[in-house]
């Protein structure tokens, strides 16, 4: 039985969603806390869904052999080890419009509420002080409201904040003006916005650009007397350095939802008059939480049952349409790319995949990633579909798709040729019957299934060939399960594909080598 682990405190809805398509669900909040337990809970698990407080570190995910997918139940992926994951194999999926929009109203309602002092406020009335003079508070009317990010959450701010009449501002280096334009908000570099801007609000997420954007230095050159709010990531903003800057004024005050350590429960900016806090509670309302449950707990089960990919971050999407039609060519794939890399010499330079066919109309990239998986697996241990592409690309590896509408013999082939130090090598497949077949190999025509054990011969087109290898394999005890041979022209150079029942043995290869006719023999995995 499939399971996923939920070690954060999710909406009830997943738990209900998940076990309705019949996964076993272990639902526990108190393992974000506890690494030892959360591991153990893992050694099993095919999924995990969290929210910010489980940290899936490199070591947690080291620990999770059998984990396929990791589920944030919201946004922000920065407590995920997204290189570590995708090394695994492991799909890290977000829901990226789930609580977007109350995010958006947490950060305006903090602008609010630090611009009126509305907590302090709130606490002095409760104790009967009435201090109306103390909390003059300013006017949003008129300002301008600088935005670090102007994605989802940022768009949504702006919008609500040209609401209130004010003017938006945003440094973006990822937004064009066009889309700029269309939000009504006029783009600029980090240093204007902090001089200009009387609010300024964070939106990106926490990475190594992002971390500490708002530096001591930042903080020496911002206009005196502005508000900060920050409803995105406590890295992005020095702490200490703000302290100072709160401290002589100038910084009006800071409304923080969240901090770089969490929880926190102590912290030196809790003192001051001029911040108000919350406990990371940007996501936490109920229509939020209702989605992103059911988003991330649809999405894992898709994943884990049909193959279906959404809002992954580490891999292309697929959808629960595409995902079927799709499985039978991903296997092809992986056989025909196995094949081109396991028949390959040197290393390997590039990867070519060439759809003809009714595939070309297919989403290709899930097929891609299993065959240069599957070529590269020769040489990199470590390759598996999330991480092919990448990997490929690190190494200067470079992977041409090449598609044709049309395949002359059959509904649809794939062909891979892998280019090596040494040549190349080319590989072709269709499907019979939705189970892979070889049709064509190193340029010469055959009709071959694909088994676990196999051995690939080529040899000049000579009387005596077959007598000779059957009777080495009979020689080793080894049955031939099918035999598929090929060639260029009559007695010109023939190959061979062998299925063998050999189970972990390994084939006789150097007695296959030392038949007069052979030219070339290798042993084939899958
Ligand atoms: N407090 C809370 O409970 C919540 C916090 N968040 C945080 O908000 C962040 C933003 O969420 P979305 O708007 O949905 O993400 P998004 O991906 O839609 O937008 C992020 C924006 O930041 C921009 N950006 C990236 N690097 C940048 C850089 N170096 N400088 C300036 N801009 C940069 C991107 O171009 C993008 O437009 C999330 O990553 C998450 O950390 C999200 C949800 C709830
Ligand atoms: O979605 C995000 O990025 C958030 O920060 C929300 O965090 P939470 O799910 O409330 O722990």
């Amino acid at each position: 039985m499939v399971k996923v682990v939920i070690s954060d405190k999710l909406g009830e809805d997943a738990v209900r969603i998940l076990e309705a398509r019949k996964i076993d669900v272990v639902f526990n909040p108190d393992l974000a806390k506890d690494p030892e337990a959360l591991r153990k809970e893992l050694a099993d698990a095919d999924g995990l869904a969290i929210r910010s407080a489980t940290k899936a570190t490199a070591e947690v995910i080291a620990n999770a052999p059998k984990l396929k997918v990791i589920g944030r139940a919201g946004i922000g992926v920065d407590n995920i080890d997204i290189d570590a994951a995708t090394g695994a194999g492991i799909a890290v999926m977000n829901t990226p419009f789930g609580n977007a929009v109350t995010t958006a109203e947490h950060a305006i309602a903090m602008m609010f509420a630090v611009a009126r002092k509305i907590p302090q406020a709130d606490a002095s009335t409760k104790l009967s002080k009435w201090e109306k003079s103390k909390f003059m508070g300013r006017e949003l009317f008129g300002k301008t409201l600088g935005l670090i990010g102007a994605g989802n959450i940022g768009g949504i701010v702006a919008s609500r904040a040209q609401g209130l009449r004010m003017k938006v501002i945003a440094f973006d280096p990822f937004l064009s003006e066009e889309k700029a334009k269309d939000m009504g908000v006029e783009l600029v570099s980090l240093n204007e916005l902090l001089t200009r801007a009387n609010f300024i609000s964070l939106h990106t997420p926490l990475n190594d650009k992002t971390r500490n954007i708002i530096s001591r230095e930042a903080l020496e050159v911002i206009r005196p007397g502005a508000f900060i709010v920050n409803c995105a990531r406590g890295g992005l903003i020095d702490e200490d350095a703000l302290a100072e800057a709160l401290d002589d004024g100038r910084v009006a005050g800071a409304a923080l939802d969240v901090f770089l350590e969490e929880p926190a429960k102590e912290h030196p900016l809790f003192d001051r008059e001029n911040v108000v806090v919350t406990p990371h509670l940007g996501a936490s309302t109920q229509e939020a939480q209702e989605n992103v449950a059911v988003q991330i707990a649809e999405q894992i089960a898709d994943y884990l049952l049909t193959g279906a990919v959404q809002n992954a971050l580490n891999m292309p999407s697929v959808t629960a349409e595409e995902a079927p039609k799709l499985k039978p060519f991903i296997n092809l794939g992986e056989k025909v790319g196995s094949m081109a890399g396991q028949l390959s010499e040197g290393a390997i330079e590039g990867i070519t995949v060439r759809f003809a066919g009714a595939v070309s109309a297919l989403k290709i990239d899930p097929i891609i990633s299993g065959v240069v998986s599957a070529a590269l697996k020769t040489q990199l241990a470590t390759v598996n579909a999330v991480n092919a592409t990448a990997l490929a690309k690190d190494r200067g590896i470079s992977i041409t798709e090449e598609k044709t509408e049309t395949s002359p013999n059959f509904g649809s082939t794939l062909s891979v040729r892998v280019t090596t130090s040494e040549g190349e090598f080319a590989v072709t497949g269709a499907l019979f019957g939705g189970e892979p077949r070889i049709v064509r190999l190193g340029g010469v025509r055959l009709e071959a299934s694909v088994s676990s054990c196999m051995i690939y011969v080529e040899n000049e087109d000579k009387p005596g060939f077959i007598a000779g290898l059957g009777e080495v394999l009979r020689d080793a005890n080894i049955n031939i399960a099918t035999f598929n041979l090929g060639r260029r022209e009559e007695s010109g150079d023939a190959v061979a594909l062998v299925a063998l029942d050999c189970g972990k043995d390994e084939p006789p290869l150097e007695a296959i080598r030392a038949l007069p006719q052979i030219k070339k023999a290798s042993t084939l995995r899958f």
